[in-house]
């Protein structure tokens, strides 16, 4: 059995630039990795089918599920002879603007790469992955990236600066492409992503917290005003810089002393029962 890494991301900027012809919006964001993951097994089958089960009883597993569509996805354009069963372990909460079913997929491409001996590169994979969802580009080079076009033209930059990250999702599940349809663009105050690259790259953290910003939160706040309170929350309970990631509706708060996590995680356990403190991964190579 072959198991990969499927880790969660983050978005520490997302402004939307407008509305694209074919109803994609154009984004500009910055992502990064996080230590809470999924675990995908991979096993060889000597028939042809790719076979899907997971711990969840809460996704599909199914051609639904995008770890199947990412297999299927590969062995059709690659012509692969082979087959797979695939286990997902479930860690990421799902719906949650944390890209869980993206990285399953991007998780997919990458092991099946290895255990079908393909031999593609990363760059392949992540312009196949943009097929299956605007997310799954990133999600196959992990670590810190501008992403953008409708996420899926992805730059490198350097990790952010060491800190803790605290993850609260409140018990509701958000539908991405509601969220992008609810935007007013002439309403919302965009984020400077200029200078959160340079907070990135100078390490500076202050700045870093300072320059979080995420266009989409106006959106899943009016819808999910309980959202609003954990964010209030987190900030209460000390975190240096708070923000909704993706479409929501977790919202994760930065800290750099290990001494406020355990009173923010403990906090916010009065009001989420999904809530986790973790690190940023932050580089590329922290897949394996
Ligand atoms: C908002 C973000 C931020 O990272 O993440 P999540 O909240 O989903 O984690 C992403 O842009 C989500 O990417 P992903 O979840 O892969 O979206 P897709 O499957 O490609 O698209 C789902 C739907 O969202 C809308 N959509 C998505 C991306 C984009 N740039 N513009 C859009 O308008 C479209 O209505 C599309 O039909
Ligand atoms: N492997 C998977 N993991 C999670 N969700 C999946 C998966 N495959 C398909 N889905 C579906 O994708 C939708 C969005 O899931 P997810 O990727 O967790 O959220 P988000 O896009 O908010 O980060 C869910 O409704 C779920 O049913």
């Amino acid at each position: 059995m072959l198991y990969v890494k499927a880790p969660a991301k983050i978005n520490l900027t997302l402004d939307v630039l407008y509305k694209r012809p074919d109803n994609y919006h154009e984004v500009e964001m910055i992502m990064t990795t996080v230590d809470l993951a999924d675990r995908i097994g991979l096993e060889l089958r000597d028939d042809e089918l790719i076979i899907l089960s997971s711990s969840s009883s809460i996704i599909p597993n199914d051609d639904r599920n995008l770890a199947y569509q990412a297999a299927m996805l590969l062995k059709d354009t690659y012509k692969v002879q082979k087959g797979a069963s695939i286990t997902i372990d479930k860690e990421i909460p799902v719906a949650a603007g944390l890209a869980g079913g993206s990285s399953d997929a991007a998780a997919t491409l990458r092991g099946l790469n290895q255990l079908w001996d393909l031999n593609l590169s990363l760059d392949t994979l992540a312009e196949l992955g943009a097929k299956i969802g605007s997310d799954v580009s990133f999600c196959v080079y992990g670590g810190t990236a501008l992403a953008t076009g409708r996420g899926e033209i992805i730059q490198q930059i350097p990790a952010p600066p060491p800190c803790w990250i605290v993850l609260a999702k409140p018990k509701i599940g958000v539908s991405t492409a509601s969220v992008y349809g609810g935007l007013n663009l002439s309403e919302v105050e965009h984020p400077n992503t200029k200078q959160m690259i340079q907070a990135i790259e100078e390490s500076n953290y202050e700045l870093m917290c300072k320059s979080l910003g995420n266009v989409l939160e106006s959106v899943t706040f009016k819808l999910h005003p309980e959202v609003v309170m954990i964010k209030e929350q987190m900030r209460k309970f000390g975190a240096d810089g708070v923000l909704m990631s993706g479409s929501g509706p977790t919202v994760f708060g930065l800290v750099d002393s290990e001494l406020r996590i355990s009173r923010i995680y403990n906090g916010l356990r009065g009001f989420c029962d999904e809530v986790y403190a973790v690190r940023l991964l932050g580089e590329r190579n922290s897949l394996a």
